[in-house]
């Protein structure tokens, strides 16, 4: 359905954006993951026709759209990071307005306005001023007003930081139900990786401003197939042993946790004795070590060094 080849935006000679290649097909959940500043707004800005690449193009069902914004902005319906709403109307009057902008009218408007409420759950406060409104609800109401002209894809740029667990909640809901019960595409990006784990089927992770690897869950999992994430409680933080852990050659990565090390290691026998014998020699106890299966968290740790939300 809509597919982005080779895209690129530079700024003032620095590239934020860097060679993606992504597709979304008619129905389907995709997640675009990676910790702030990755580029996922730029990018996301460019495939709805709010941002001209430097390079690279964007194409519906096989057609070009970079030179014909319109074809592809009926069809998508775009919440972005910041809130867009006029603080001194109530959320229908703003929904009343956004319905203008795409040309809606008469009782077709009145109509999807009850029915994009309906569907965040503020119909009971459509009435009342927006700037009443807590963070989320807003984010709801944004949500809205993307929905109005019934597009075939939404992309959402980070819907839920900073809003009310039961925003969040709402928020997560109303994706869920849209792909899911309506069959409508959507494009999700998030530092949430449950989030994302939770709605997309697929998932591009990028990092500095290129994808590091993309696939279903499954996919993304066996990249770590081999491995264990072992949790290790510590009676006390020491750098040293960090250090030794990571020049151990079974281990993948290490890094440090709130109250020990978290390490991503190679599966093999004997493990625990030499983690315990490095803890030993730096005087360090050993409080409690987890060993479990790798998350998708742990697969983005392996390829980028860093955690989502560093
Ligand atoms: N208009 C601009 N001019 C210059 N640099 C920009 C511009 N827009 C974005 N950038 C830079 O591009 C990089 C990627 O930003 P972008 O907002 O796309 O990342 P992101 O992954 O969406 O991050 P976040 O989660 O923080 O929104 C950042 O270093 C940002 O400072």
């Amino acid at each position: 359905m809509l597919e982005a080849m080779e895209l690129r935006k530079t700024f003032k000679g620095k590239t934020v954006v860097d060679n993606i290649n992504l597709y979304i097909e008619q129905g389907e959940a995709v997640g675009l993951l990676g910790p702030n500043g990755a580029g996922k707004s730029t990018t996301i800005s460019m495939i709805s026709s709010l941002l001209y690449p430097s390079s690279g193009d964007v194409r519906l069902d096989g057609r070009s759209v970079l030179k014909t914004p319109g074809d592809i902005r009926r069809i998508i319906g775009v919440v972005p990071q910041e809130i867009a709403l006029y603080e001194k109307l109530s959320a229908y009057e703003n929904l009343r307005f956004f319905g203008s902008i795409y040309k809606l009218k008469g009782k077709h408007l009145t109509d999807r306005i009850a029915n994009t409420l309906e569907l965040v759950g503020l119909t009971e406060r459509q009435h009342e001023l927006i700037r009443t409104y807590s963070g989320g609800m807003k984010r709801r109401i944004n949500i809205a007003a993307a929905l109005l002209h019934e597009p075939k894809l939404v992309i959402m740029d980070e819907p839920t930081v900073g809003i009310d667990p039961q925003s969040r909640n709402h928020i997560l809901d109303t994706v869920r139900k849209l792909n899911r019960e309506k069959g409508m595409s959507v494009l999700y990006t998030s530092h949430y990786m449950e989030e994302v784990e939770q709605l997309c089927s697929r998932v591009y992770i990028m990092d500095h401003g290129r994808l590091i690897a993309s696939g279903t869950k499954e996919e993304l999992l066996r990249i770590l197939s081999g491995e264990e994430t072992m949790i290790v409680q510590l009676s006390k933080p020491s750098p040293e042993l960090l250090m030794e852990l990571r020049g151990l050659p079974f281990v993948r990565s290490a890094e440090e946790t709130e109250d020990g090390v978290k390490l991503i290691v190679t599966k093999q026998s004997g493990i625990l004795t030499e983690v315990v014998q490095a803890a030993e020699r730096h005087h360090v106890q050993i409080v409690q070590i987890q060993v479990h299966t790798p998350s998708l968290e742990d697969v983005f740790l392996h390829l980028t060094g860093r955690k989502l939300r560093d």
